[in-house]
């Protein structure tokens, strides 16, 4: 699995402790930024790493701000996206079973990095379960299609 990871200046932290998880996990990864020693804008990270996940460049993405908000309305609005903000292990099980969520959005102002890290992991390690929820997510793609 290849994964496209970004932040703002707000989700430094976090994005260094899910790379040395990645590490840990033997999973291939690229850093799309920031480089941030100021203030930077989150459309300019979000956006760039939902096109290259939508594209088929990368499996999965992992974007994290202050609070995961701007990260993740940004990358939904990229077509064939299906970003998820989560704070909990619970939702970040759930939300791959259920929605088959491509990138995960969270927040450094809101969680620590031990957290931050257990989300990650089981979020990478949970498969989508299909069924009466890939009907539902065809929905969501029709709309899509459609617009
Ligand atoms: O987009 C966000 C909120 O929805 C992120 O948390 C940003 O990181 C945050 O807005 C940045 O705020 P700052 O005051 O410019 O550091």
């Amino acid at each position: 699995m290849k994964i496209a990871i970004a932040s703002d200046h707000g989700g430094v932290n976090i994005r260094e402790e899910i790379k040395s998880l990645l590490e840990e996990l033997g999973l291939e990864y690229e850093d799309f930024g920031c480089e941030c020693g100021t203030s930077v804008d989150y459309p300019d990270f979000a956006v760039p790493v939902a096109e290259k996940v939508a594209a088929g460049e990368f499996d999965r993405g992992i974007l994290i701000c202050g609070t995961g908000i701007g990260m993740s309305i940004s990358a939904n609005k990229v077509k064939g996206i299906r970003c998820a903000l989560v704070h909990d292990v619970f939702s970040a099980k759930a939300t791959r079973e259920h929605n088959d969520s491509n990138i995960l959005a969270m927040g450094e102002r809101v969680i620590g990095p031990g957290l931050a890290r257990e989300i990650a992991k089981t979020w990478l390690g949970t498969e989508f379960e299909g069924g009466r929820h890939a009907n539902r997510i065809g929905k969501i793609t029709s709309y899509e299609d459609k617009h």
